[in-house]
């Protein structure tokens, strides 16, 4: 093993082509096979974006309302999953539930014979809203909302959760969230996702991976320390401190920096808007500004690190604004981000390797088997 290199937490190290999307981390920029991120947040809808990852070009109106159809058909969860989630403790992490229910579902689904890995992807992806919703609304002591097919898929999740159809507003920002989330080459989850499908094991397994990976507080999971922090600030006038505090033990401030953005992070600028425009809108004197202060401490005074806002940032005080309850934040990114992590998946096994690295040896050579009843 002498000569080789270990590229700690794989930095910089290239596994696979790809042509889902690319990220200038210099310049901060995102593109979803070509085209700007901001862009699709702005004028696309969820549906669209997914039919643009998964096939590989923007759909016609037919093949767009197919896959509606298609999804919407598809939200229903399987009655013994609704069972599932009924015995599950209502304190259960929002991201455990959505875990071991996409795992459920691979139960019920791997023993149908095979479906077109698209359409795999399509119906995974169909039923994420329905398990969160489901479960949030059973753990409040709300009688569950079943799916609207009238609603796009955005839509309908901010539906089966409060119960209100969005209005116009609220369904373009709900959409463009989940556009944001999507996809992001090859994040910790989507590797985790890759690797699982490397061995080629099945669709369900990759995404119980990915989700597992996705909870992480250094990944999807930041989102909702966000908003622990930003309570545990509560004024804009304690972020300096809480700012000094923190880089003295050395702590990560949640929301902050990224493997690839070198400077700010496309989404995050995004973001900041529909914070921004929801804060004022609901006399928010606490969310928004207290983040719109921290980023302005945490650039100041770490930009010589090359840190800005990432994603999380700005999302969980979206979120927050429009009423969603915090343990849910990383299901919402999961929600969409399942079609990124699909799409790598089917991409990745078209020319499949198994990701198999190696690890360097450091432990003894020629160790002696010592009986048990000879140890100490
Ligand atoms: C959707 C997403 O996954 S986006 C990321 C979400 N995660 C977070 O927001 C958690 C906070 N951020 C972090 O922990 C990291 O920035 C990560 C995990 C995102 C990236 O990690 P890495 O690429 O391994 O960078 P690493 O942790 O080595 O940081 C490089 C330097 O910046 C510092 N740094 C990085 N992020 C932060 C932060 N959020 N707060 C303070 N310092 C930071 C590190 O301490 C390190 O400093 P040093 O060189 O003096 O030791
Ligand atoms: O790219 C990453 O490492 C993390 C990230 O921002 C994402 O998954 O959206």
């Amino acid at each position: 093993m002498k000569g080789i290199k270990i590229f700690k937490g794989l930095e910089n190290v290239a596994v696979a082509k790809t042509s889902l999307s690319h990220i200038n981390g210099e310049k901060g920029r995102l593109i979803y096979r070509g085209i700007p991120v901001e862009i699709l947040a702005e004028k696309a809808t969820f549906e669209e974006v997914a039919f643009l990852l998964w096939f590989g070009y923007l759909p016609n109106r037919k093949e767009l309302d197919d896959l509606i159809k298609f999804m919407s058909d598809n939200r229903n969860i399987h009655s013994e999953i609704e069972d599932w989630i009924v015995k599950f403790p209502r304190e259960a992490h929002p991201m455990d539930v959505l875990r071991s229910c996409v795992s459920l579902f691979g139960v019920f689904e791997n023993s149908r014979g095979s479906h077109d890995e698209i359409q795999k992807a399509a119906k995974i992806t169909a039923k994420f809203p329905t398990i969160v919703s489901y479960h949030y609304r059973l753990s409040r002591g709300l009688n569950p909302v079943p799916p609207d097919k009238t609603l796009d898929h955005a839509s309908n999740f901010y539906y089966m959760m409060t119960g209100e159809k969005p209005d116009e507003e609220i369904s373009k920002l709900m959409n463009s969230i989940f556009i944001l989330h999507a996809e992001q080459g090859l994040n910790a989850s989507t590797f985790a996702a890759m690797v699982i499908a490397s061995t080629l094991s099945d669709m369900y397994s990759s995404i119980t991976g990915a989700i597992g990976a996705l909870k992480g507080a250094l990944h999807g999971g930041a989102n909702e320390k966000v908003i622990d922090m930003i309570e545990d600030i509560g004024l804009p006038e304690n972020v300096e401190s809480y700012v000094e505090e923190a880089l003295k033990e050395k702590r990560k401030i949640p929301g902050f920096g990224h493997r690839v953005y070198k400077t700010y992070d496309p989404r995050s600028k995004v973001l900041r808007e529909y914070a921004r425009k929801l804060s004022s809108k609901m006399d928010d004197i606490k969310y928004f500004p207290v983040t719109e202060k921290l980023e302005k401490v945490v650039v100041e005074k770490l930009a010589h690190k090359k840190i800005f806002p990432n994603v999380d940032l700005y999302s969980g005080i979206v979120y927050k604004l429009l009423g969603f309850p915090k343990e849910i934040y990383t299901t919402i990114f999961a929600i969409a981000r399942v079609v990124g992590w699909t799409a790598h998946i089917i991409e990745y096994n078209k020319f499949n390797k198994i990701i198999r690295p190696c690890g360097v040896y450091i432990g003894p050579m020629n160790a002696e088997y010592i009986p048990l009843e000879a140890r100490e």
